[in-house]
């Protein structure tokens, strides 16, 4: 549905250029939510305002359902941006016009018709829960309301995608959470595709089926979620997915318990997680499981856990556990060093 094909920008500045993008190819399925993240100068807003063309890309194309919008006309483009809705961290809303007149303005200037204003705002406002406040000024609202009113604005040209350049970064966590959940059903319910640009793990985990992480302009993995959450290969996916689990052992622990046994990291998800493995193996095997450190989330709709534990019992005993936890779906490494179980997730 979105299909961007090797993407690049460069800026020229006083000081040389700056390639912003490097060779980005990404797809968005069609009623998906796809998240792009990074740390800070990866090129995550570069990429989300050459995909809506605010800026011109250097090469490469961008295709909105088949479409490819980098080789259209002005008059063409302008059309095309209607299917592009788009919510950014500072909301952009106008502060001498109410609530309503903030969504009806765009409407008026893009020539719908009169009577149809009234019924879209309405309706895209009651979408995102703010029907009382149509009289309300911007500067009487919470930034979570704030980006409700943005998120109707964007909705009311009844868009087919939703970018979201760090929608939730100004928000508290439960605000956070209350603008990810309007997403969703959003999604859900409106069947909008939405890609987004996050430098916060929480928010791939709790909405994201698809996620790329950039850094330095480039795509340095991507993927399914939960295959990159339970398998990430490149460093900065690691340290994003370490964020949310921390199993740091000291070098002493690890050497005390090492004498006795061995350290694994164990991952679980989906039906994996719902089996109660390490129970199972301490009756079959002469073992004694000991959970240093765990943690249990959600990717979206799936479980996804990460433990530490230690074996205490014969190497052999241990193998043949570890063989058992791995037949039925879980990810075992074995952690030798403090330096390790800071990079396992
Ligand atoms: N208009 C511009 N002119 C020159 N360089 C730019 C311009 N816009 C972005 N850059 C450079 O491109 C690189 C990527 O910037 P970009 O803002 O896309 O990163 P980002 O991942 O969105 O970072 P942040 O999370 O801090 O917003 C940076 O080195 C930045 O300095």
């Amino acid at each position: 549905m979105i299909k961007i094909d090797h993407l690049s920008k460069t800026f020229k500045t006083k000081n040389g250029s700056v390639e912003a993008l490097k060779d980005v190819s990404l797809e968005v399925k069609k009623g998906g939510i796809f998240g792009v993240i990074g740390y800070s100068g990866a090129g995550k807003s570069t990429l989300i305002r050459n995909v809506n063309l605010l800026e011109k890309p250097t090469s490469g194309t961008v295709s909105i359902d088949g479409t490819d919008i980098t080789s259209l006309s002005a008059g063409e483009l302008l059309k095309a941006r209607r299917k592009i809705g788009m919510i950014f961290q500072g909301f952009n809303l106008l502060k001498t016009a109410t609530v309503y007149d903030n969504v009806a303005i765009p409407l008026k200037l893009t020539g719908v018709p009169k009577k149809d204003i009234k019924e879209r705002v309405n309706r895209f406002l009651s979408i995102v829960g703010l029907s009382d406040k149509a009289d309300t000024y911007p500067a009487q609202l919470s930034g979570g309301q704030k980006q409700r009113v943005a998120i109707a604005r964007a909705l009311s040209h009844e868009p087919e995608v939703l970018l979201s350049d760090e929608g939730t970064s100004a928000l508290d966590p439960d605000t956070t959470d209350a603008i990810l959940d309007l997403l969703l059903r959003i999604n859900k319910e409106l069947g909008i595709t939405i890609l987004l640009i996050t430098h916060e793990m929480h928010v791939i985990q709790r909405v994201c089926d698809s996620v790329a992480v950039m850094e330095n302009g480039e795509v340095v993995e991507k993927g399914k979620t939960i295959d990159v959450f339970t398998s990430p290969k490149h460093g900065t996916t690691k340290k994003f997915v370490n964020g949310i689990f921390n199993h740091q052992l000291s070098d002493e622990m690890i050497e005390s318990l090492k004498e006795t046994g061995k350290i694994y990291s164990l991952k679980f998800t989906g039906d994996s997680s719902e089996e109660p493995a390490l129970a199972i193996i301490t009756k079959r095997f002469d073992i004694f499981p000991n959970i240093l450190s765990g943690n249990i989330t959600q990717l979206k709709e799936d479980p996804f856990g990460s433990l530490l534990v230690h074996f205490k019992g014969a190497d052999n005993e241990i193998k043949e556990a570890i063989n058992y936890l791995q037949e039925k779906g879980i990810q075992t490494e074995e952690v030798m060093t403090y330096e390790q179980s800071k990079r396992i997730s």
